[in-house]
Protein backbone atom coordinates (compact mmCIF):
# COMPACT_ATOMS: atom_id res chain seq x y z
CA UNK A 1 0.00 0.00 0.00
CA UNK A 2 3.06 2.93 0.73
CA UNK A 3 4.49 2.14 -2.24
CA UNK A 4 2.47 4.96 -4.87
CA UNK A 5 4.97 5.60 -7.46
CA UNK A 6 6.92 2.15 -8.08
CA UNK A 7 10.67 2.78 -9.15
CA UNK A 8 12.14 -0.33 -11.02
CA UNK A 9 15.72 -0.72 -10.97
CA UNK A 10 16.00 0.14 -15.07
CA UNK A 11 14.38 3.60 -13.77
CA UNK A 12 16.90 4.33 -11.91
CA UNK A 13 19.75 3.04 -13.40
CA UNK A 14 20.05 6.00 -15.70
CA UNK A 15 18.68 8.77 -13.19
CA UNK A 16 21.19 7.73 -11.04
CA UNK A 17 24.63 8.62 -12.75
CA UNK A 18 24.09 12.16 -11.78
CA UNK A 19 25.04 11.09 -7.67
CA UNK A 20 28.27 9.50 -7.01
CA UNK A 21 27.26 6.53 -5.77
CA UNK A 22 28.34 3.62 -8.44
CA UNK A 23 25.72 1.57 -10.56
CA UNK A 24 22.37 0.28 -9.00
CA UNK A 25 22.22 -3.29 -7.89
CA UNK A 26 18.26 -3.59 -6.07
CA UNK A 27 16.02 -1.64 -5.06
CA UNK A 28 12.83 -2.55 -2.74
CA UNK A 29 9.97 -0.65 -1.75
CA UNK A 30 9.17 -0.08 1.89
CA UNK A 31 5.82 -0.82 2.92
CA UNK A 32 5.49 1.24 6.55
CA UNK A 33 5.41 4.86 5.01
CA UNK A 34 1.90 7.08 4.23
CA UNK A 35 3.21 10.19 3.21
CA UNK A 36 5.77 9.44 0.37
CA UNK A 37 6.92 6.44 -1.56
CA UNK A 38 10.21 5.06 0.22
CA UNK A 39 12.64 2.70 -1.44
CA UNK A 40 15.67 0.80 0.32
CA UNK A 41 18.74 0.83 -2.98
CA UNK A 42 21.20 -0.82 -3.01
CA UNK A 43 24.28 1.09 -4.78
CA UNK A 44 28.08 -0.21 -5.58
CA UNK A 45 28.51 1.93 -2.79
CA UNK A 46 26.37 1.47 -0.32
CA UNK A 47 22.65 1.06 1.09
CA UNK A 48 20.49 4.21 1.06
CA UNK A 49 16.95 5.34 1.45
CA UNK A 50 14.90 6.68 -1.95
CA UNK A 51 12.31 8.53 -1.41
CA UNK A 52 9.70 10.03 -3.83
CA UNK A 53 7.50 12.63 -2.22
CA UNK A 54 3.89 12.72 -2.70
CA UNK A 55 2.99 15.76 -1.59
CA UNK A 56 5.24 18.04 -0.80
CA UNK A 57 6.86 20.55 -3.59
CA UNK A 58 10.24 21.09 -5.36
CA UNK A 59 9.56 24.42 -3.52
CA UNK A 60 9.17 23.15 -0.03
CA UNK A 61 11.62 20.29 0.12
CA UNK A 62 15.06 21.89 0.28
CA UNK A 63 13.89 23.36 3.94
CA UNK A 64 13.94 20.19 5.07
CA UNK A 65 16.91 18.29 3.02
CA UNK A 66 19.15 21.38 3.99
CA UNK A 67 18.88 20.41 7.57
CA UNK A 68 19.15 17.34 7.61
CA UNK A 69 22.09 17.81 5.51
CA UNK A 70 23.68 20.42 8.06
CA UNK A 71 22.92 18.19 11.24
CA UNK A 72 24.20 15.28 9.79
CA UNK A 73 27.79 17.11 8.84
CA UNK A 74 27.80 18.59 12.58
CA UNK A 75 27.70 15.18 13.98
CA UNK A 76 24.04 14.03 14.60
CA UNK A 77 22.46 11.23 13.81
CA UNK A 78 19.56 11.78 10.66
CA UNK A 79 19.97 10.35 7.08
CA UNK A 80 22.45 12.48 5.24
CA UNK A 81 21.01 13.80 1.66
CA UNK A 82 23.11 13.02 -1.36
CA UNK A 83 24.01 15.76 -3.45
CA UNK A 84 23.59 15.11 -7.29
CA UNK A 85 26.82 16.17 -9.63
CA UNK A 86 25.15 19.92 -9.60
CA UNK A 87 24.73 19.79 -6.12
CA UNK A 88 21.05 19.64 -5.43
CA UNK A 89 19.35 17.23 -2.99
CA UNK A 90 15.97 17.44 -4.43
CA UNK A 91 15.86 15.78 -8.28
CA UNK A 92 13.07 15.13 -10.29
CA UNK A 93 11.96 11.35 -10.50
CA UNK A 94 8.63 10.14 -12.40
CA UNK A 95 8.10 14.07 -12.45
CA UNK A 96 7.44 14.40 -8.76
CA UNK A 97 10.20 15.29 -6.20
CA UNK A 98 12.64 12.90 -5.44
CA UNK A 99 15.86 12.55 -2.79
CA UNK A 100 18.63 9.80 -1.94
CA UNK A 101 19.60 9.99 1.52
CA UNK A 102 22.01 7.15 3.66
CA UNK A 103 20.28 4.60 4.86
CA UNK A 104 20.46 4.10 9.30
CA UNK A 105 20.60 0.70 11.00
CA UNK A 106 18.07 -0.60 12.99
CA UNK A 107 14.89 -0.82 13.65
CA UNK A 108 12.08 1.39 16.01
CA UNK A 109 12.04 0.81 19.60
CA UNK A 110 8.36 0.19 20.13
CA UNK A 111 9.00 -0.32 23.64
CA UNK A 112 11.66 2.16 25.41
CA UNK A 113 12.74 2.15 28.37
CA UNK A 114 14.84 4.63 29.94
CA UNK A 115 17.96 3.97 28.34
CA UNK A 116 16.23 4.63 25.05
CA UNK A 117 14.73 7.87 26.69
CA UNK A 118 18.51 8.83 27.88
CA UNK A 119 19.76 8.50 24.26
CA UNK A 120 16.63 9.99 22.52
CA UNK A 121 17.05 13.11 24.91
CA UNK A 122 21.24 13.33 24.61
CA UNK A 123 20.64 13.41 20.92
CA UNK A 124 17.87 16.09 20.80
CA UNK A 125 19.50 18.55 22.93
CA UNK A 126 22.71 17.91 20.19
CA UNK A 127 20.39 18.44 17.61
CA UNK A 128 19.06 21.60 18.50
CA UNK A 129 22.39 23.22 19.47
CA UNK A 130 23.82 21.92 15.90
CA UNK A 131 20.76 23.53 14.45
CA UNK A 132 21.44 27.07 15.87
CA UNK A 133 23.51 28.27 12.64
CA UNK A 134 21.35 26.82 10.49
CA UNK A 135 20.60 29.67 7.77
CA UNK A 136 16.77 28.83 6.63
CA UNK A 137 13.99 30.17 8.38
CA UNK A 138 10.32 28.28 8.20
CA UNK A 139 7.87 28.68 11.10
CA UNK A 140 6.36 25.35 12.78
CA UNK A 141 3.49 24.97 10.20
CA UNK A 142 1.54 23.20 12.73
CA UNK A 143 2.02 25.88 15.99
CA UNK A 144 0.07 28.53 17.20
CA UNK A 145 -1.55 30.06 13.57
CA UNK A 146 -2.35 27.01 12.48
CA UNK A 147 -4.49 25.89 15.38
CA UNK A 148 -6.62 29.27 15.17
CA UNK A 149 -6.96 28.15 11.15
CA UNK A 150 -8.15 24.59 12.06
CA UNK A 151 -10.05 24.70 15.23
CA UNK A 152 -12.72 26.65 14.09
CA UNK A 153 -13.25 23.91 11.43
CA UNK A 154 -13.36 20.80 13.42
CA UNK A 155 -15.36 22.62 16.81
CA UNK A 156 -18.70 21.95 14.43
CA UNK A 157 -17.87 17.81 14.92
CA UNK A 158 -17.46 18.56 18.63
CA UNK A 159 -19.98 17.67 21.65
CA UNK A 160 -19.66 20.94 23.80
CA UNK A 161 -17.45 19.74 26.78
CA UNK A 162 -14.60 18.52 24.51
CA UNK A 163 -14.99 21.81 22.10
CA UNK A 164 -15.23 23.73 25.27
CA UNK A 165 -12.00 22.14 26.30
CA UNK A 166 -10.03 22.95 22.65
CA UNK A 167 -11.21 26.55 22.47
CA UNK A 168 -9.92 27.29 26.94
CA UNK A 169 -6.53 25.34 25.72
CA UNK A 170 -5.97 27.40 22.55
CA UNK A 171 -6.90 30.37 24.74
CA UNK A 172 -4.22 29.71 27.54
CA UNK A 173 -1.43 29.41 24.52
CA UNK A 174 -2.48 32.13 23.14
CA UNK A 175 -1.93 34.10 26.57
CA UNK A 176 0.98 32.31 27.19
CA UNK A 177 2.78 33.04 23.70
CA UNK A 178 2.48 36.84 24.24
CA UNK A 179 4.10 36.50 27.59
CA UNK A 180 7.66 37.80 28.85
CA UNK A 181 8.19 34.45 30.14
CA UNK A 182 7.46 32.79 26.81
CA UNK A 183 9.89 35.23 24.77
CA UNK A 184 12.98 33.92 26.98
CA UNK A 185 12.55 30.56 25.35
CA UNK A 186 15.53 29.81 23.50
CA UNK A 187 14.29 29.04 19.95
CA UNK A 188 15.79 26.98 16.44
CA UNK A 189 15.07 24.44 14.34
CA UNK A 190 13.31 21.47 16.17
CA UNK A 191 12.02 18.00 14.37
CA UNK A 192 8.77 18.80 16.00
CA UNK A 193 6.85 15.09 15.72
CA UNK A 194 9.91 12.76 17.07
CA UNK A 195 7.37 9.96 18.11
CA UNK A 196 8.63 6.49 18.66
CA UNK A 197 7.99 5.58 14.88
CA UNK A 198 10.77 8.25 13.36
CA UNK A 199 14.03 6.86 15.60
CA UNK A 200 16.34 4.41 15.02
CA UNK A 201 18.08 2.03 17.76
CA UNK A 202 20.53 -0.75 17.01
CA UNK A 203 19.74 -2.76 20.20
CA UNK A 204 20.32 0.03 22.81
CA UNK A 205 22.43 2.32 20.54
CA UNK A 206 20.37 5.56 18.76
CA UNK A 207 21.05 5.17 15.25
CA UNK A 208 19.15 8.04 13.67
CA UNK A 209 16.74 10.45 13.55
CA UNK A 210 14.26 10.66 10.73
CA UNK A 211 11.26 11.98 8.75
CA UNK A 212 11.68 15.47 9.66
CA UNK A 213 8.79 16.84 6.95
CA UNK A 214 6.92 18.70 10.13
CA UNK A 215 10.58 20.60 11.09
CA UNK A 216 10.44 24.07 11.60
CA UNK A 217 11.78 26.97 14.04
CA UNK A 218 10.11 26.61 17.28
CA UNK A 219 10.94 26.66 20.98
CA UNK A 220 13.36 24.02 21.70
CA UNK A 221 11.16 23.32 24.69
CA UNK A 222 8.16 22.54 22.61
CA UNK A 223 10.05 19.40 20.89
CA UNK A 224 11.15 18.40 24.13
CA UNK A 225 7.43 18.46 25.46
CA UNK A 226 6.37 16.64 22.08
CA UNK A 227 9.00 14.00 22.33
CA UNK A 228 8.17 13.48 25.99
CA UNK A 229 4.26 12.94 25.23
CA UNK A 230 5.28 9.83 23.24
CA UNK A 231 8.51 8.53 24.17
CA UNK A 232 7.18 8.39 28.35
CA UNK A 233 4.27 7.53 29.03
CA UNK A 234 2.18 4.40 29.14
CA UNK A 235 0.45 4.57 25.82
CA UNK A 236 -3.60 3.30 27.27
CA UNK A 237 -3.64 6.21 30.15
CA UNK A 238 -0.91 8.80 28.66
CA UNK A 239 0.38 9.28 32.17
CA UNK A 240 3.70 9.80 32.40
CA UNK A 241 6.32 7.40 33.40
CA UNK A 242 9.03 9.04 36.04
CA UNK A 243 11.52 7.07 35.67
CA UNK A 244 11.68 7.59 31.35
CA UNK A 245 10.74 11.27 32.02
CA UNK A 246 13.61 11.86 34.30
CA UNK A 247 16.22 9.59 31.96
CA UNK A 248 14.91 11.52 28.70
CA UNK A 249 15.65 15.15 30.41
CA UNK A 250 18.62 14.22 33.08
CA UNK A 251 20.56 13.13 29.13
CA UNK A 252 19.56 16.07 27.56
CA UNK A 253 20.05 18.68 30.20
CA UNK A 254 23.50 17.32 30.29
CA UNK A 255 24.48 18.26 26.84
CA UNK A 256 22.39 21.51 26.79
CA UNK A 257 21.17 22.44 30.05
CA UNK A 258 17.59 23.99 30.64
CA UNK A 259 16.96 27.75 31.78
CA UNK A 260 14.82 28.91 34.61
CA UNK A 261 12.86 29.88 31.99
CA UNK A 262 12.08 26.38 30.48
CA UNK A 263 11.62 24.76 34.00
CA UNK A 264 8.59 27.89 34.54
CA UNK A 265 7.00 26.77 31.32
CA UNK A 266 7.17 22.98 30.94
CA UNK A 267 3.84 22.44 32.27
CA UNK A 268 2.66 24.55 29.81
CA UNK A 269 4.52 23.35 27.00
CA UNK A 270 3.59 19.99 27.62
CA UNK A 271 0.28 21.15 27.36
CA UNK A 272 1.02 22.46 23.90
CA UNK A 273 2.66 19.39 23.08
CA UNK A 274 -0.93 17.97 23.47
CA UNK A 275 -3.07 20.08 22.39
CA UNK A 276 -0.84 19.92 18.63
CA UNK A 277 -1.72 16.46 18.04
CA UNK A 278 -4.93 16.51 19.22
CA UNK A 279 -6.20 19.20 16.89
CA UNK A 280 -3.84 17.63 13.69
CA UNK A 281 -5.92 13.86 14.54
CA UNK A 282 -9.32 16.13 14.94
CA UNK A 283 -8.54 17.62 11.84
CA UNK A 284 -7.39 14.12 9.65
CA UNK A 285 -10.69 12.52 11.52
CA UNK A 286 -12.87 15.21 10.69
CA UNK A 287 -11.31 16.23 7.48
CA UNK A 288 -9.60 13.63 5.45
CA UNK A 289 -7.69 14.72 2.44
CA UNK A 290 -9.03 13.39 -0.56
CA UNK A 291 -8.26 9.43 -1.84
CA UNK A 292 -6.84 9.37 1.99
CA UNK A 293 -6.50 5.71 2.20
CA UNK A 294 -5.46 5.83 6.17
CA UNK A 295 -7.60 5.10 9.04
CA UNK A 296 -6.83 8.02 10.66
CA UNK A 297 -4.99 7.71 14.00
CA UNK A 298 -6.89 8.29 17.10
CA UNK A 299 -7.33 11.82 18.38
CA UNK A 300 -9.15 11.02 21.82
CA UNK A 301 -5.03 9.67 22.50
CA UNK A 302 -4.37 13.28 23.14
CA UNK A 303 -7.63 14.36 24.52
CA UNK A 304 -6.68 12.10 27.06
CA UNK A 305 -3.05 13.50 27.46
CA UNK A 306 -3.83 16.93 27.89
CA UNK A 307 -6.67 16.51 30.70
CA UNK A 308 -3.93 14.96 32.10
CA UNK A 309 -1.10 17.16 31.49
CA UNK A 310 -4.10 19.87 32.71
CA UNK A 311 -4.91 18.36 36.10
CA UNK A 312 -1.38 16.36 37.17
CA UNK A 313 2.07 17.75 37.55
CA UNK A 314 5.03 16.56 35.64
CA UNK A 315 8.22 15.67 37.03
CA UNK A 316 10.36 18.69 36.94
CA UNK A 317 12.37 19.59 34.29
CA UNK A 318 15.61 19.33 36.04
N1 LIG B 1 17.07 6.84 6.29
C1 LIG B 1 16.43 5.72 6.59
N2 LIG B 1 17.13 4.63 6.95
C2 LIG B 1 16.50 3.46 7.23
N3 LIG B 1 15.16 3.30 7.13
C3 LIG B 1 14.43 4.35 6.77
C4 LIG B 1 15.00 5.62 6.49
N4 LIG B 1 14.01 6.46 6.14
C5 LIG B 1 12.87 5.76 6.21
N5 LIG B 1 13.12 4.48 6.59
C6 LIG B 1 12.14 3.41 6.75
O1 LIG B 1 11.03 3.68 5.93
C7 LIG B 1 9.85 3.71 6.71
C8 LIG B 1 8.93 4.80 6.17
O2 LIG B 1 9.56 6.05 6.31
P1 LIG B 1 8.76 7.30 6.85
O3 LIG B 1 8.22 7.02 8.21
O4 LIG B 1 9.61 8.50 6.67
O5 LIG B 1 7.55 7.26 5.81
P2 LIG B 1 6.72 8.38 5.19
O6 LIG B 1 5.68 7.77 4.32
O7 LIG B 1 7.64 9.36 4.53
O8 LIG B 1 6.09 9.11 6.45
P3 LIG B 1 5.10 8.58 7.58
O9 LIG B 1 5.89 8.57 8.88
O10 LIG B 1 4.05 9.63 7.58
O11 LIG B 1 4.63 7.23 7.25
C9 LIG B 1 10.29 3.96 8.14
O12 LIG B 1 9.41 3.43 9.08
C10 LIG B 1 11.63 3.27 8.17
O13 LIG B 1 11.46 1.92 8.46
N1 LIG C 1 3.10 11.66 14.80
C1 LIG C 1 1.84 12.10 14.27
C2 LIG C 1 1.62 11.65 12.85
C3 LIG C 1 2.32 12.52 11.84
O1 LIG C 1 3.64 12.16 11.68
C4 LIG C 1 0.70 11.56 15.13
O2 LIG C 1 0.93 10.59 15.83
O3 LIG C 1 -0.39 12.13 15.08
Amino acid sequence: MAVFTPVSLDDVSQWITQFPLGKPVAIKGIASGIENSNFFLTTESGEYVLTIFENLSFEQLPFYLNLMRHLADRGVAVPAPIPNDKGELVVALHGKPASIVTKLVGSSQLSPQPVHCAEVGAMLAKMHVAGLDYPAYQPNLRGLDWWHWAAPQVLPFMPAETATLLRDEIQFQDSYAKSDLYKKLQQGPVHADLFRNNVMFDGEKLTGFFDFYFAGCDTWLFDVAVTVNDWCIDLDTGILDTARVRAMLDAYHTVRPFTAAEQQSWQTMLRAGALRFWLSRLYDFHLPREAEMLTPHDPTHFERILRERINVAAPALY
